[in-house]
């Protein structure tokens, strides 16, 4: 018998097996895809240069995904944001340097009172127990979308604060419940921390690629992994648990999930999970993010003083960064179809998605940006193993009904992942802490067993 399993080898599972194996634990990882990484996934896009697919950018706030990236070795670079942005709406694309757009003076001041109010309401958030406080539920039954028809004047001004929102989140405001994008605002540090790239969550990208950082734990944890192996039932009893994936059967003391939770119903546990913990599965959903990079030999938006960054409320592509690797060469352009828009482009074919995306990169920089050299398309939705991005979030009265059990362990079971976060819920750093705090549960309960036994 092993001591630990831990189901998924994305950011939280591979840094909650590293301190377990760091701890003396016999650990073992099974991984259902034929990789490592989950949401971090490089492309390759030319000799030795990537750009990603996936999470790829963390801020100053992000020091523990940043300090396990120096640990293996993985160093930062800075995103590139040198130049003015772009923002189209209602049929014109206009120059912009800032944050966010200054050229609808009306709008952009109902968006900023509406950002302090909702930062002054975060601050009420208490990041272990969102929906602990009496007024908690007010809020969870409220979707921010009726919050926002309530609270902000212009059309403008919504047009902005929906952006923002789908941005962060991948939802539309009426998927997600005041409470939930409270909780996200408290745990992100601020609606300007999480919108901003100096001094902000896309301050910085990963040489060589965010899954860099998954790989090289991957190569130290050798055989410990497993990949290819999906996980199909897990049995847990006082003895311990025995976890069945395809093509391994493994005993265990405990096991650590580090799946996101709207994926727990693939499992089938035995016995059943608490009647809470399967509702939460159901309950909670996650975003939807297609990711366009289209690659070209330079960045040629440079050029024209264009920083690459632009945010559009017009058709399904909502925000584009120049994506480049650290040398500018060659020129990415990443592209996000979002919530609504991401949807949209699914129902089209393969061709008809790739003419929206470049008419989109077109409207934005011109005909340079109709031809590019590759063009990378990544749905997480269609992903069997992942569902749906960038996080799963809970739908009005989710926190409410079921948040309590987000992380609390069932037995052996202890449950990881960048959803059971605290602090960076949802990015690539929740992802790391929330490992290590599986970790240290895991390990607490390994250590109370032995000392029961000695
Ligand atoms: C498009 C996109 C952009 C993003 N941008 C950013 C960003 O810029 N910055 C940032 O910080 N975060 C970003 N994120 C979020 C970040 O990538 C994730 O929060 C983080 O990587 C999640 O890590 P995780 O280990 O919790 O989950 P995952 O990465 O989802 O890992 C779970 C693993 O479990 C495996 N698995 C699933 N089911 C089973 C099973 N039954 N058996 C065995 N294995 C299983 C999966 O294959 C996967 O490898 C982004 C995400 C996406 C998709």
């Amino acid at each position: 018998m092993t001591d630990a399993v831990v189901v998924g080898a994305g950011l939280s599972g591979l840094v909650c097996a590293r301190r377990l194996a760091g701890a003396g634990v016999d650990v073992e990882v099974l991984e259902a895809r034929d990789r490592v990484g989950g949401r971090t996934l490089n492309q390759a896009i030319g000799p030795g240069q990537v750009t990603e697919l996936g999470g790829q950018w963390a801020g100053p706030q992000h020091t523990a995904v940043r300090r396990l990236a120096a640990e293996v070795g993985v160093e930062t670079f800075p995103t590139h944001i040198a130049g003015r942005h772009l923002y189209h709406h209602a049929g014109r694309a206009t120059r912009y340097r800032g944050d966010v757009p200054a050229r609808m003076p009306l709008g952009l001041g109902d968006f900023r009172l509406a950002q302090a109010r909702l930062e002054r309401l975060a601050r009420r958030i208490d990041l272990d127990d969102p929906a602990g406080a009496p007024w908690a539920r007010r809020y969870d039954e409220m979707t921010v979308e009726t919050w926002m028809r309530r609270h902000m004047r212009t059309r403008s001004g919504r047009s902005l604060m929906r952006l923002t929102i789908k941005a962060v989140l991948a939802v539309e405001p009426r998927e997600i419940s005041l409470l939930g994008w409270l909780f996200y605002i408290a745990s992100g540090g601020g609606l300007d921390s999480l919108i901003r790239t100096d001094g902000g969550y896309q301050q910085d990208r990963f040489v060589g690629g965010s899954q860099e950082i998954a790989l090289r734990m991957a190569a130290d944890l050798g055989q410990r992994l497993r990949l290819a192996t999906p996980v199909r039932r897990i049995e847990h009893g006082r003895d311990g648990v025995r976890v069945h994936a395809d093509g391994a059967v493994v005993d265990a003391r405990s096991v650590v999930v580090a799946i996101p939770p709207h994926l727990h119903p693939t499992i089938e546990f035995a016995p059943g999970l608490p009647a809470v913990r399967n509702q939460l599965a159901t309950a909670m959903s996650a975003g939807m993010v297609t990711k366009f990079v289209a690659v070209y030999p330079e960045p040629f938006w440079r050029e024209a003083g264009l920083s690459g960054h632009a945010t559009s409320t017009e058709g399904p592509i909502s925000m584009t960064f120049d994506n480049s690797p650290p040398d500018g060469s060659p020129g990415a352009l990443v592209a996000f179809a979002l919530a609504d828009g991401a949807r949209a482009l699914e129902a089209m074919s393969p061709a008809d998605r790739r003419g929206v995306v470049l008419d989109a990169l077109v409207a934005l920089y011109g005909d340079r940006a109709s031809t590019p050299q590759q063009l990378h398309e990544q749905c997480w939705a269609r992903e069997q193993w992942t569902r749906g991005c960038y996080v799963g979030y809970f739908g009005p009265g989710g926190w409410t009904s079921f948040g309590s059990a987000l992380r609390r362990p069932v037995g052996r079971i202890v449950w990881a992942g960048a959803e059971t976060a605290t602090h960076g819920h949802g990015s690539m750093d929740g992802a790391v802490t929330a490992g290590e705090r599986a970790a240290e549960e895991a390990l607490a309960a390994l250590r109370l067993e032995a000392g029961v036994r000695a």
